[in-house]
């Protein structure tokens, strides 16, 4: 399908960056965070920051799209030791799927032990509005249903078995977590909960798409997250994530709007601060070894 479909990334290569990377910081992080698009200003968050841009990381891909920075940066944030992804990768810039997740395994050996992602999303639900935040609770894995699932190929039982269970993926009390901070923060009117819903990509949903997905029960449609959250679980790492919701997605024939990526970067711009003090807030209360403070 790709030209590096048919590459496997073994235990021993994901094993090899995590070391290079490893040599070089003396930050141990134990949470991993991935930024969506527009929303990289949480790595800037972190202090006494170690930074690598991915072209110089063995191995990794590299960041295609507007609005993905591209660098790996490692910190504190609040004091706890980070990792930030300042850019992820998707499928529609033509990466095998096991590449676009093959940082959350570098994680994973670095020695994280709770992945927080973000992204931006189109809202299918009617109760939302541009500017929300979505906690997700679950997802809609659409690529996975035609049969590109990132745990496709041999498995290697040291990073998990090859069955993993999805039905509790999105760990219940980060959720609740995020709800309990969110309404400190006075977040409650834009904090909201639902299911995601990945595609392809890039083209953005025809209307009869958009009505489809409401229809099988997804709040917010994005390209990315859902592979990165299956492979997170599948090694045993607890998963939260949020949507932004930075457009609607349009589903009715009258409505002149057009989904687009600068506005998607936009609604970024104007929510990423209080997404980035909700996200920061919940690693403070996040403890080593995956407890709650
Ligand atoms: O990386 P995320 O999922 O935040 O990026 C979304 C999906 C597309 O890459 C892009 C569309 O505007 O934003
Ligand atoms: O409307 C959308 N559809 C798919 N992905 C997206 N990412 C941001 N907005 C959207």
């Amino acid at each position: 399908m790709y030209p590096e479909a048919n590459k496997s990334y073994t235990y021993e290569d994901c094993k090899a960056t995590a070391d290079w990377l490893l040599a070089q910081t003396d930050v141990r992080p134990t949470v991993g965070v991935v930024c969506g698009s527009g929303l990289g200003g949480l790595a800037d968050m972190l202090k006494d920051q170690v930074a690598f841009n991915y072209k110089d990381i063995p191995d990794f891909p590299q960041s295609t799209v507007h609005g993905h920075a591209g660098r790996l940066v490692f910190g504190t944030m609040k004091g706890r030791p980070c990792v930030c992804m300042q850019g992820r990768f998707h499928l529609y810039e033509g990466y095998p799927i096991q590449k676009i997740t093959l940082p959350i395994r570098i994680f994973k050996l670095l020695g994280v032990e709770t992945v927080i992602l973000t992204n931006a999303a189109g809202g299918l639900n009617q109760d939302f509005k541009v500017g929300d935040v979505m906690i997700i609770k679950d997802h809609l894995n659409m690529p996975g249903f035609a049969g590109n699932n990132p745990l496709s190929g041999p498995n290697d039982e040291r990073f998990g078995v090859r069955f993993p269970c999805m039905s509790d993926a999105y760990d219940r009390e980060l959720q609740q977590l995020a709800w309990d901070v969110g309404h400190e923060l006075g977040y409650g009117e834009f904090l909201k909960e639902g299911v995601y819903c990945v595609v392809g990509g890039p083209s953005f949903e025809t209307i009869a798409e958009t009505r489809m997905l409401h229809k099988l029960g997804a709040d917010a449609v994005g390209m990315s997250t859902a592979h990165e959250v299956i492979v997170a679980r599948h090694c045993g790492m607890r998963v939260f994530a949020l949507s932004l919701i930075t457009n609607q997605a349009v589903m009715d024939y009258d409505s002149q709007e057009k989904a687009n990526h600068e506005e998607v970067l936009e609604t970024g711009k104007q929510r990423g601060k209080q997404l980035e003090r909700l996200v920061s807030t919940m690693v403070t209360r996040i403890e080593h070894n995956n407890n709650l403070v």
